[in-house]
């Protein structure tokens, strides 16, 4: 079961959280919290593991080399007997190929023709390569007195049967895979592709078609963000559009939290009496993780738990409901799947962006401030470079258009200047680096 436990976010005043606000940070540490109880896990055999992350740690079944075996063609000969100043001649005795599986021995006095790959005989303690000998009818000759172990691979020198192989945590990539591969591991356990489900709400969304009815509007919700889950490797197992009224809203949360692992919704989670998603989670049993978050846009978002569901709930406000996702649904998404968030970059304003010199109080951000942004470049001291596309307003979808990233303005900035660095959170890119 999820943690469904929440900390008091204070009093609800005058139609608005004055007090409730918490900060990006902690609301990111609930959600952490909350996800760190689920502990589905996924068994793939190693055609299906690629990009997957290990959830458990795996040791070697087998260890690899499997046996000791021959690491060039040439002849397998015992240093008994070998003594003194060469050349050496030796009789050479039958001929191992690698996948023979007998198990021969060497005499005294004998050499055995072998090929890279085949199990070395009982006796030998070198291989020495073809090219560094010459043939006498049935004799080998050679000048050098071979090292101990030249040429052979022992078994289990690369990993002993019980070595860690990968710790839990290890993204499959095609190299982890080989070593898997190479000690006979079949299945692992990874972690869970995420389940993920949209609801969206509100009598006045229309989606794509012929005409736009009296006082209703476009659907941007849905489609963005399918395109950007779409775009992180997620298919939506569901997508619905509901009523706004409490009880149809809590009947398909409910039923969405039972298939699902994260169940995102937009819209109805500010103070309005049409905003009915805090009373619906409540009808649905479940609980809330958070009710809003210091930050714009996105304010009211809000997070709760049903069942084993994560439910995320985003403002109806399209850009609010975009920068909220990237706050909180990527990181959402890799404490699921164990995926690593990437780091977050620097990032100072281009020069024409500049700042008029004196600010004005009214510029100052009274909120911390995640504003959309593009990038145009770097700095002579390797620094990102990004163009300012305005002050956040979110309904405006055509600066959003624009942006491949946002940085994160600290509440009482003043209008951002040149000089100044703000961390710089990327966007996901759709066309992701597909050839
Ligand atoms: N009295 C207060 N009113 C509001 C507050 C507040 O603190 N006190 N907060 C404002 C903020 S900030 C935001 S953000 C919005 C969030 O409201 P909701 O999440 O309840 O969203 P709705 O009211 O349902 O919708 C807001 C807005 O977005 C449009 N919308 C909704 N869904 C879609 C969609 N799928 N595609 C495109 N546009 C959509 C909707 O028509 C509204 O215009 O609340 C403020 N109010
Ligand atoms: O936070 Mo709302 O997102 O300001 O419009």
């Amino acid at each position: 079961m999820l943690d469904n436990r929440t900390a008091d976010q204070g009093s609800v005043e005058c139609g608005c959280r004055v007090t409730g606000l918490i900060s990006v940070e902690e609301a990111q540490a609930r959600l952490r919290q909350v996800l760190s109880h689920l502990t589905r896990v996924d068994t793939v055999d190693l055609t299906r593991a690629p990009g997957r992350v290990l959830a458990s740690d795996v040791r070697a079944d087998f260890p690899s080399p499997a046996f000791d075996n021959a690491a060039m063609d040439g002849y397998a000969v015992s240093l008994a007997g070998l003594s003194g100043q060469g050349p050496f001649a030796l009789t050479v005795g039958d001929r191992l190929a690698a996948g023979d599986g007998r198990a021969l021995s060497l005499a005294r006095g004998q050499a055995i023709r072998i090929f890279t790959g085949a199990a070395v005989p009982q006796g030998t303690d070198a291989v020495i390569m073809q090219e560094a000998t010459a043939r006498d009818g049935g004799r080998v000759i050679f000048d050098h007195l071979p090292t101990p172990d030249q040429h052979i691979r022992r078994a289990g020198s690369d990993m002993a049967r019980g070595d860690l192989v990968l710790p839990a945590g290890t993204v499959l990539t095609s190299r982890a895979i080989a070593a898997l591969a190479a000690t006979g591991v079949s299945d692992v356990a990874v972690k869970p592709h995420p389940r993920v489900a949209l609801l969206m709400t509100g009598d006045e969304v229309q989606g794509a078609g012929p005409g736009l009815t009296p006082g209703r509007i476009w659907d941007v919700n849905t489609p963005m963000l399918r395109a950007e889950l779409a775009s992180l490797g997620v298919d939506l197992m569901a997508c619905r559009q509901v009523a706004d009224r409490r009880d149809d809203i809590a009947a398909a949360m409910a039923d969405l939290a039972t298939q699902t692992d994260l169940l995102i919704t937009t819209g109805g989670v500010s103070v309005g009496e049409e905003d009915h998603m805090h009373a619906a989670l409540a009808a649905a049993g479940g609980r809330p993780v958070f009710q809003g978050v210091a930050m714009k846009p996105g304010k009211p978002i809000s997070a709760g738990c049903i069942g084993d569901a994560l439910w995320l709930g985003l403002p109806g406000n399209p850009v609010s409901a975009y920068v909220g996702w990237q706050l909180f649904g990527p990181m959402s998404l890799a404490a699921l799947t164990g995926a690593a968030v990437p780091p977050v970059q620097q990032a100072r304003l281009r020069q024409s962006n500049a700042i008029p010199a004196q600010p004005t109080p009214a510029q100052a951000t009274d909120r911390r401030e995640f504003r959309p942004v593009q990038r145009c470049g770097y700095d002579g001291d390797g620094t990102l470079l990004v163009t300012d596309l305005g002050r956040v307003r979110s309904h405006a979808l055509a600066p959003l258009a624009l942006a491949d990233g946002m940085i994160d303005i600290p509440a009482g900035t003043t209008y951002p200047g040149a000089t100044d660095r703000f961390p710089f959170i990327a966007f996901a890119r759709d066309d992701s680096e597909r050839i």
